[in-house]
């Protein structure tokens, strides 16, 4: 089996997109219509909600599926409705990977090491069960909070290697309070660079046949002046660039976050994807979400080309 990076660099260059869609979905943003078409009087409220969640989400991965290379969960919103949302991300998650999707997992998991350990096993590896493996999730990354230091990070990057998996550390992120932490000053350097060397080291041993390494940084799009930093001390790892379009990034910077190459990026789409209907067709959801996703891909090909 191939490395993640090469597995993700395949799906770019066939797709010819470094565009990720991002499943935030929450129910009350689902448009009236799709609801009542769904909702059965007869079903629990709770059996409505893991109904219309997948039935939505599905319908948007099928009219993204062009555009993107990949999706990214975000574990909030599924989490926010305990373990029926879990129910839901996990047949969403064969089904984005069924349609050879890349499929990432967003849930900023760490923790000591054998905390970490169970949060690696649920997402890129395997859980022993009666003394069998068994696989949960068919995530192809996660990704992770460096905040607890290395012996945190090591079962990921430990299953990174085994199972040919990625993973994304946060190291600059979008936010407006990224600054608080992320950017103090320890002697001439920023805290995010000193991550960003660990990243570097954690990456080491698994550099696919590409050269690209399977532990990538997350970069946020409204970061582009930390953005040029971090490529210097990551020239070969994959940046996942979230905060584009909402937050305020702004896709023309992105030529600030790419390699030599002009790759080495994959940029996430969330709310402007899965709630297009609100900008465009306000009746037909999937057909909004198609051209917001078009969209925002040419734009991304335009700026990095
Ligand atoms: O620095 C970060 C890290 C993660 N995110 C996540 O990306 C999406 C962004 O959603 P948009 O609707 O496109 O703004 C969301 O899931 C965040 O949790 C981020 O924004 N910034």
């Amino acid at each position: 089996m191939l490395n993640f990076s090469d597995r993700l660099i395949e799906s770019i260059k066939k797709k010819n997109s470094v565009l990720i869609a991002g499943i935030d979905t929450s129910i009350e943003n689902i448009p009236d219509y799709f609801i009542k078409r769904f909702y059965d009087k007869e079903k629990s409220e709770i059996d409505n909600l893991k109904t219309i969640l997948f039935e939505y989400n599905r319908r948007i991965i099928d009219a993204v599926e062009e555009n993107v290379v990949g999706v990214k969960f975000q574990a909030a919103f599924f989490e926010q409705y305990s373990y029926h949302g879990f129910e839901v991300l996990h047949k969403l998650c064969e089904y984005a990977k069924n349609k050879k999707l890349v499929v990432i997992f967003d849930g900023k998991r760490n923790d000591i090491s054998s905390s970490a350990k169970g949060y690696s096993n649920a997402y890129l590896g395997e859980t022993p069960v009666f003394g069998k493996k068994i696989r949960f999730f068919e995530f192809d990354a996660i990704t992770t909070n460096p905040y607890l230091g290395q012996d945190g990070i090591k079962p990921f990057v430990e299953d990174c290697e085994r199972f040919k998996k990625g993973l994304f550390v946060l190291v600059k992120t979008s936010n407006p309070s990224s600054a608080d932490f992320q950017d103090l000053m320890i002697e001439d350097k920023y805290l995010f660079e000193l991550v960003a060397e660990k990243v570097y080291e954690w990456g080491k041993n698994c550099i696919g046949k590409e050269g690209y390494s399977d532990v990538g940084a997350v970069v946020g799009a409204t970061q582009p002046e930390a953005a040029k930093r971090i490529r210097e001390i990551l020239p070969n790892s994959f940046f996942l660039v979230p905060g584009i379009g909402v937050q305020g990034g702004k896709v023309e910077d992105l030529k600030y976050f790419v390699d030599n190459n002009n790759m080495g990026i994959i940029v996430n789409s969330s709310r402007d994807i899965i709630y297009a209907y609100k900008n465009y067709v306000h009746s037909d959801f999937e057909k909004s979400s198609y051209l917001a996703s078009k969209s925002i891909k040419e734009s991304i090909n335009a700026a990095i080309s």
